[in-house]
């Protein structure tokens, strides 16, 4: 365990059932904010059973452990865009319908939700579950697709820019990470209202959804151009239809819940958002001043060190 300035790191698997009671013991946690899990809709399809671990058997762990410790934490947890799968009403509310996931990755998200329902209704934990819409920025996820094509742009590779079965373009409700960050801060402070300080229930414990995104879908291919402007670098495309690989052919995020109970409101929009990324990026790995001075043909030796794409 370290632990500094008040702030101690525990490293250890959600489905540590004895480790998770020592440290409910040892702590009398108010509130919780759970993120941890197997994420990335593609490589579902490589490992099914990491999700099902992670998503739904730990999820399930910290639920058993919350519901028995003294006070019961409010938690708050990353569920995902991705349970509103294959539905065609946009933009998507919570309201929506949420039972046609795309992927396995969002069939364990959505199994969230439902094992959420009946831990609030049985044992009365107090429950928020937040929608991420596809959030990208520095520090992200190399298997996310602006982070892979920022380095392959870099590299000269190819990268495959979906569009639908029908010709139509691919988009993404992106969010910056800020917006995400701000957002999970105001649903702590909302729980806490109802929580009361020192984890003393005010009220019935609630079981919330939220969505946090950015209210403003861009299309792959523009994502594209944004980093082609920032990299100083033409990308290889090969445009294809997307295969159905769990992926969803448009997000497009509805937050006037988030706004109404806790003033969420989004403020940076993608060029920005990946003015900042690329920052970053070309920081991390040391390649700023390539970047502003050469063609992208020239990094190909260089870049050998970023990361290989992984989930
Ligand atoms: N990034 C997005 O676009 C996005 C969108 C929607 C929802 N989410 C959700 O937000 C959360 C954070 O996502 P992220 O993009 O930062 O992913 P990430 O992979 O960077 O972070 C998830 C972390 O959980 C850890 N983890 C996985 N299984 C675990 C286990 N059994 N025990 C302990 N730790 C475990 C991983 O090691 C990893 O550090 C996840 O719940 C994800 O499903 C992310
Ligand atoms: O919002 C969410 O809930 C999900 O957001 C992201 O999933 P996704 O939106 O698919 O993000 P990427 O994998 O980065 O893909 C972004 C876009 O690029 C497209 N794409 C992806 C890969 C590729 O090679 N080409 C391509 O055009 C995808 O179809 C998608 O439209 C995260 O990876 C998931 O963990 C998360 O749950």
């Amino acid at each position: 365990m370290l632990k500094k300035h008040e702030i101690f790191i525990v490293e250890a698997d959600l489905n540590d059932g004895p480790m998770l009671t020592k440290l409910f013991d040892v702590v009398p946690f108010t509130h919780v904010l759970h993120l941890a899990a197997q994420a990335g809709v593609r490589y579902a399809m490589q490992n099914p059973q990491s999700y099902v671990a992670s998503n739904i058997a730990g999820f399930v762990n910290l639920l058993e452990i919350s519901k028995a410790a003294n006070p019961q934490p409010s938690i708050v947890w990353a569920s995902s865009s991705s349970v509103y799968g294959l539905n065609t009403e946009n933009p998507f509310s919570e309201l929506h319908r949420t039972d046609q996931p795309a992927s396995l990755y969002a069939a364990t998200k959505k199994a969230g939700e439902e094992i959420a329902h009946t831990y609030n209704h049985i044992y009365g934990l107090s429950l928020t579950g937040l929608r991420f819409f596809t959030v990208y920025g520095p520090w992200g996820r190399p298997d996310m697709a602006y982070f892979f094509f920022t380095k392959d742009i870099l590299q000269g590779k190819t990268i495959d820019v979906y569009k639908t079965v029908d010709d139509k373009e691919v988009a993404r409700d992106f969010t910056y990470i800020d917006d995400i960050v701000k957002g999970c801060l105001g649903a702590l402070d909302t729980a806490e209202k109802s929580t009361g300080s020192g984890g003393k229930k005010k009220g019935p414990a609630q079981l919330r959804i939220y969505n946090l995104g950015n209210t403003s879908p861009v299309p792959v291919g523009n994502l594209v151009s944004i980093l082609e402007g920032l990299l100083n670098s033409k990308a290889k495309k090969h445009v294809i239809k997307m295969p159905r690989n769990g992926d969803v052919p448009y997000t497009h995020a509805n937050v006037s819940l988030a706004l109404h109970d806790f003033g969420y409101k989004p403020t940076t929009d993608l060029a920005s958002g990946l003015r900042k990324f690329v920052k970053w990026y070309v920081s991390y790995y040391g390649i700023e001043s390539r970047v502003k001075k050469e063609s992208s043909n020239n990094y190909k030796n260089m870049m050998s060190q970023q990361p290989e794409e992984s989930a």
